[in-house]
């Protein structure tokens, strides 16, 4: 990956109306004292969004004049965990990033094609880049808790972002509802008031994957969501993914076949060849790409012959 900026996953554009935008956001209608109507936003677990299925189209991208991905189409159905794969380089991370609309926070970067979640374009310009982002949520590979903030602060971040009002007793709810989603609860519900930067690094990722998890998100992006952690800490965050299917849709970056072939329900495997822009090869079925793959280079790159 290049020095793209890593943001916490709740990155609010203040030039849109936050609350609007959000899916946990409903709307009473009150009245002032002089009568004029006001409508004041308001929590609702209720309103919790359902997974959506991700269909990605004919998807170009490039970082200046470099063109890095080419007409590259897939579809992540909702619910379900997709596995990106491939060697280094071969445009995985963008392919993610141009998902929720982080590629084009690169000065340089441009891109072709559409993606739709749940049928909606979410490049239409009448579409609101902070609604994708909640939508989409995305982890990284390097934890990046708000270090001074507490866990308990730390995992209701989006929420207070997003300007939206929520009891003490909600968000205790939400609080402990994302935390035991992110495998974390057992390890922190005794220091919740204690800072996030205090946590082991295993620890903090699942803290971020909490954090993701209480604005619902339809979809989770997480890029090597893995790769800076032990074992232990990596059966965990393996265990959260397979909890959420169904729930949520995850796309994932992984260099590890094994998780790919642990976690994931189809896969896609991208590849450039020499000074060309990534393509994906084959996707499918996670059993066939690992166990009948129909491209040799697939065959190759599972089984550890290149990359
Ligand atoms: N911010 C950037 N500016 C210019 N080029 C970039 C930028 N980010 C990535 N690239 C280039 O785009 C291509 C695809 O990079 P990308 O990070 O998407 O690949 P990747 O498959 O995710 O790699 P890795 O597995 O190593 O993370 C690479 O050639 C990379 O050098």
């Amino acid at each position: 990956m290049r020095n793209t900026p890593e943001l916490p996953t709740v990155a609010i554009d203040h030039v849109e109306d936050p609350v609007r935008s959000s899916p946990l956001a409903v709307f009473d209608e009150d009245r002032t004292l002089s009568g004029r109507r006001q409508d004041k936003a308001r929590f609702d677990l209720s309103a919790r969004p359902a997974a959506a299925g991700l269909e990605a189209e004919e998807i170009s991208a490039w970082f200046g004049e470099r063109k890095v991905l080419d007409r590259v189409s897939l579809s992540m159905p909702a619910g379900t965990v997709t596995a990106l794969i491939g060697p280094s380089g071969c445009g995985k991370s963008t392919f993610l990033r141009i998902l929720n609309r982080m590629h084009e926070m690169v000065p340089s970067a441009s891109l072709a094609g559409s993606v739709r979640l749940d049928g909606q374009d979410i490049y239409d310009p009448q579409q609101r880049i902070t609604a994708a982002r909640r939508s989409i949520g995305m982890v990284f590979q390097k934890a990046n808790p708000f270090p001074a903030m507490s866990i308990y602060e730390n995992t209701i971040a989006g929420l207070k972002l997003s300007g939206i009002k929520a009891t003490r007793a909600e968000k205790d709810f939400l609080v402990e509802d994302s935390l035991r989603k992110a495998s974390l609860w057992d390890e922190v519900k005794d220091r919740l008031q204690q800072p996030g930067g205090g946590l082991s690094g295993g620890q903090q990722q699942r803290l971020c994957i909490a954090r993701s998890l209480a604005v619902s998100p339809q979809v989770l992006l997480m890029d090597e969501p893995c790769s800076a952690l032990d074992p232990t800490s990596t059966r965990r965050v393996e265990e959260t993914i397979e909890s959420l299917r169904g729930q949520v849709t995850v796309v994932i970056v992984t260099h590890n076949m094994q998780q790919a072939a642990r976690v994931s329900d189809t896969c896609a495997f991208f590849l450039a060849a020499q000074n060309t822009p990534g393509v994906i090869v084959e996707h499918g079925d996670t059993d066939a790409m690992f166990h009948s793959p129909r491209d040799q280079r697939t065959s190759d790159y599972v089984n550890g012959r290149f990359g």
